[in-house]
């Protein structure tokens, strides 16, 4: 049976790797236990259980190639649904983003892509490489996804986990994306603290994160979750992953997630300040190894560059994603400050 091949050709990113004949067509076939699998191109797998419930969910991952827990762990959970030890409740999306860059083990290969969200993927119209046309591939993919459920009340999420590639003061964290005129869910964050995530950013503004595209173009629940720090694949200790890969394989097959409660466990901040790099001399003020969530005095210079001194605003303002070798134009440094949200 499907189960027994699958399973002798070890994991499905593995295989996708290794045979992209076996995946680079549309494939649909249906499992024993009646989940049909909808493979509509490599690192793009879709499984409908025979009784779906109500929630349609998005696992991302590699969409920073060299970020290789959270492909070890998205590509565990489809192995254990191909061979049946993974029985799902609801519907969902497995998405292993950017498949040449894992290949090299690098972030990407020539521009990031988690910058080519909604609809950046097209902005530059002569411009055209992989990763634009990935991101538009991983769009069409979401929408078909959320298209295709059944009626009725459903709800949307998308997680789309990462890790950082400097080590940070809160281990995990996750980037909730604006929203807008929309509401944040407590619960939701609950469930990400059940994950091993109590450091929320609250982001308020738009970005071209694929989170963001999921959130604001279809109302979904959808996060960027860093899980960690970036690591070489093998060279993960998955143990500091447990809580998010068992929460998550909770979610899919519908058994029930312990929410911690909405404590002072959570750290809540607020973007503060994002900082671009717009010149060929931009540099950091503080070494490539500081933690993120390092914080400063207000006045400190975080970064400069030509023309622009760029200074944390207040007391215990503190450093968020640090990379001094983005694009011209990307962004650089996120800053962050303490803020509150009512339960
Ligand atoms: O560690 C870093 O500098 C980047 C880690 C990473 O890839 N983070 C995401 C965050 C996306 C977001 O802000 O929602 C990214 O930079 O794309
Ligand atoms: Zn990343």
């Amino acid at each position: 049976m499907i189960e027994q091949s699958l399973q002798q050709q070890g994991g499905f990113l593995a295989r996708s790797r290794t045979t992209p004949d076996d995946f680079s067509s549309p494939l649909q076939f249906t499992l024993n236990n009646g989940t049909q699998v909808d493979i509509s191109a490599e690192g793009i797998i879709a499984f409908t259980p025979a009784q779906p419930g109500d929630k349609d969910i998005v696992l991302s991952c590699g969409v920073h190639g060299n970020e290789t827990a959270p492909i070890e762990i998205c590509d565990e959970m489809v192995d254990g649904i191909l061979t049946g030890k993974l029985n799902l409740a609801h519907r969902v999306l497995f998405l292993f983003g950017n498949l040449p860059a894992m290949d090299i083990a690098q972030r990407f290969v020539e521009e990031n892509m988690n910058r080519l969200f909604s609809g950046a993927h097209s902005e530059a119209p002569g411009l055209v490489n992989a990763e634009r046309r990935r991101a538009k591939q991983l769009e069409d993919a979401v929408e078909a996804f959320y298209a295709s459920a059944p009626e009725g009340n459903r709800t949307r999420y998308h997680y789309d986990l990462h890790t950082a590639i400097r080590a940070s003061k809160n281990d995990k964290f996750a980037v909730y994306p604006l929203l807008h005129d929309r509401q944040h869910s407590i619960e939701q964050i609950r469930f990400l603290g059940a994950c091993g995530v109590t450091t929320i950013l609250l982001s308020e503004s738009p970005t071209t994160t694929f989170s963001y595209f999921s959130s604001t173009r279809f109302n979904a629940h959808a996060f960027t979750v860093e899980l960690g720090k970036v690591r070489p694949f093998g060279e993960n200790d998955m143990q500091r992953f447990a809580a998010a890969k068992d929460s998550l394989t909770r979610l899919v097959s519908g058994q029930p997630v312990t929410l911690p409660a909405f404590d002072e466990r959570f750290l809540v901040y607020r973007v503060n300040q994002v900082i671009n790099r717009t010149k060929e001399d931009f540099r950091l003020n503080f070494d490539d190894d500081t933690p993120n969530f390092t914080d400063y005095k207000q006045g400190d210079v975080l970064a400069e560059e030509s023309g622009a001194v760029y200074r944390a605003t207040q007391d215990g303002e503190a450093i968020v994603f640090p990379n001094a070798n983005v694009a011209l134009g990307q962004r650089a440094l996120l800053t962050v400050v303490p803020t509150r949200l009512e339960p």
